[in-house]
């Protein structure tokens, strides 16, 4: 039997499943695993690799019989019929063709896995094993194969089914979900395929690829990449061990006995052909489709793929086991865990640590409110600011026992906002490795949100970055307005709701070296003009002071609502600067970023309010 009639028997396999599963439905009962489990078993003997075949060509290269062992007792083995006669001294041969699962028994074996127990005579070698050595060299006639797990899986993959097409945007990482981005763990976007991912969670570095990132599946232009795990289009794929076989890194993460055998790199993808394979004859509850390796909610048997799930905005837990690489991944079905708003891949011991840190930026503030009453008096104040900064980032990055607002401007500079990332050298210098998998942790919606978010039935075609920001300028009237701010003089606001992950406006200007935005800073200063300096990194700064547009007027809030994504551009610098709502904002909202000076100058005073406020700006 060749690659087709492989196929054409697992087809008929599924079809069995789904007759099943018909007659599962007349009890109204949700998919169930272990139904499915019990309807495959016509096969053969539960195996997954074996195929039986019931049309018995006639062939010379396969013998007539064979001797074989089990438990010490002979048999007569019938290829062609795929049976036994006992040898045993009570039968002798005169007891009629039996199955070698009966024969097993028979011999007083338990093992009940024939496959194992039954070997050739005077041989070491398994009666499958050389079932599969003659299923290899082409023998016809053999009434059942053993195929490679290898050859099974492409032909369960090469068995029809509808891609699932979802939009992944450049805003949100496609492995963890995440929006925000980090100094040691940047958001890098394919210049290819848009998709966004962090650093540590596609394995790369930011240091090695530059601007010029370009995603594993997109390296070979003109092929098409389709994880074997789900049937979601596109997202974050990596190699497998497998040639030819692709898979999302969030699948790999979920379905259990896949692992990356680097985890630094993420890659290749193992240990799919050592899987159950019977993980393929699941229905997902969510696509009800069968294409693909299912993964099961931690509660109960419901099946789902793991990019279903996150479409679906299913409860994804990673929770990390002190000194180990490897991180407990679970799920749980919308049945057994609510759907948080605006959640991701909950990661237990990260969001404990952020509550406890911001227990503890309260406390500071409560201490710092005392010292300054004190300071009246006494005309003295505590710098307590040197010690703990208490910004969103920096509780990121506290986590990761690294001080987020070290490398910040040199003396005499002071730039009116928006800090985007700088080099941390003793980061670099891997003074503290960066563990894959801490990472952050997909959003999970509700479907309705989901569905509205990354569905792209009516878009044709990705659009292309480029494209992208013309379509932001366009629409720039719709979203965003400019307004009296309650923080400082004028400010932008939403003039609709926008999402978290949505892009706001980019941040335009002219980008100059960093000589320059001084020299230009001191004569704006002279002329009495306000100066727009925007800092891209150590050398590069977006001055918007004469060519700038709206998103110069973002006031700063030591609590924001957007934060600023480097994304590279086809065009003039090769980079922009985009703004990007961090959480839902409501429309006539002001929208904020933050600027992240350095405390320790204290010099301007912040009037954003927010209940962590800093208390300078810079
Ligand atoms: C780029 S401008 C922002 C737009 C500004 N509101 C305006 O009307 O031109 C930055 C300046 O706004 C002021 N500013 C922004 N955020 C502030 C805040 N939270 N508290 C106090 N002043 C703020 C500071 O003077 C800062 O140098």
């Amino acid at each position: 039997m060749h690659k087709p009639e492989l196929t054409m028997a697992i087809l008929q396999a599924k079809q069995e499943t789904l007759k099943h599963k018909h007659k599962l439905e007349d009890c109204n009962k949700l998919p169930h695993v272990g139904c499915f489990k019990n309807s495959n078993k016509n096969a053969d003997d539960n195996n997954s690799l074996g195929v039986a075949v019931n049309a018995v060509a006639p062939s010379q290269s396969v013998p007539t019989r064979i001797t074989v062992v089990c438990c010490g007792i002979d048999g007569a083995y019938y290829p062609k019929l795929h049976e036994v006669v006992c040898l045993c001294p009570s039968c002798k041969g005169r007891t009629p063709h039996v199955s070698l699962s009966k024969w097993e028994a028979h011999t007083g074996c338990r093992q009940k896995k024939w496959k194992v127990s039954v070997r050739l005579k005077d041989s070491s070698q398994t009666l499958t094993s050389w079932l599969q050595s003659m299923t290899d060299n082409g023998a016809a006639g053999l009434a059942y194969q053993v195929y490679s797990q290898e050859q099974v899986l492409k032909a369960y993959l090469q068995l029809p089914y509808e891609p699932v097409a979802v939009k992944w945007t450049l805003e949100r990482c496609a492995v963890c979900g995440w929006v925000e981005d980090y100094d040691y763990n940047q958001m890098l976007v394919c210049n290819s395929c848009q998709i966004a991912v962090h650093e540590e969670c596609y394995g790369v570095r930011a240091s090695e690829t530059g601007t010029s990132f370009i995603c594993r599946a997109c390296e070979s232009p003109g092929e098409t990449r389709q994880c074997c795990l789900c049937p979601v289009q596109g997202g974050a794929l990596k190699p497998s061990v497998v040639p030819d076989v692709w898979v999302h890194v969030y699948c790999a993460w979920f379905v259990k006995g896949v692992f990356f055998q680097d985890i630094k790199k993420m890659e290749p993808a193992d240990g799919i052909l050592s899987m159950d394979l019977s993980k393929f004859k699941q229905e997902c509850v969510i696509c009800k489709q069968y294409h693909g390796a299912c993964i099961s909610c931690e509660e109960c048997e419901t099946t789902f793929h793991a990019t279903c799930a996150l479409r679906a905005g299913y409860r994804m837990e990673v929770s990390t086991v002190a000194g180990q690489y490897e991180s407990k991944k679970v799920s749980y079905c919308a049945r057994h865990r609510a759907p948080a708003e605006n959640g991701r891949i909950v990661i237990p011991a990260l969001e404990a640590e952020l509550l406890r840190q911001e227990n503890l930026a309260r406390e500071m503030l409560e201490a710092d409110e005392q010292a300054n009453a004190e300071q009246d008096s006494s005309a003295t104040s505590s710098n307590r600011y040197e010690d703990d900064i208490s910004t969103p980032c920096s509780l990121i990055s506290e986590y990761s026992s690294e001080n987020f607002m070290s490398g910040l401007e040199d003396e005499g500079c002071e730039y009116s906002r928006l800090y985007v990332y700088s080099e941390h050298s003793n980061r670099r210098a891997g003074k503290r490795e960066s563990v894959p998998h801490l990472t952050g942790g997909f959003t999970h919606h509700n479907l309705k949100q989901v569905l509205k978010l990354r569905h792209v039935s009516d878009t044709p075609k990705a659009l292309t970055i480029e494209e992208r920001l013309i379509n932001l300028d366009k629409t720039q009237g719709s979203r965003i307005c400019i307004g009296k701010s309650a923080i400082h003089d004028w400010g932008l606001f939403a003039r609709r709701d926008i999402e978290q992950g949505e892009m706001v406006v980019e941040y335009r200007g002219e980008i100059v070296r960093r000589s320059v935005a001084d020299m230009r800073e001191k004569r704006y200063k002279k002329e009495g003009k306000d100066c727009y300096l925007f800092k891209v990194s150590d050398e590069i700064v977006i001055d918007a002071t004469v060519k700038g547009n709206i998103a110069r007027l973002i006031n700063h809030s030591c609590d924001p609502n957007c934060f600023a994504r480097i994304i590279p551009v086809k065009r003039a610098g090769n980079t922009c600067i985009i703004l990007i709502a961090k959480r839902n904002v409501m429309a006539g909202e002001e929208l904020t970023y933050d600027y992240l000076f350095d405390p320790e100058n204290r010099t301007v005073p912040c009037h954003c309010g927010a209940p962590n406020c800093r208390k300078f700006i810079c």
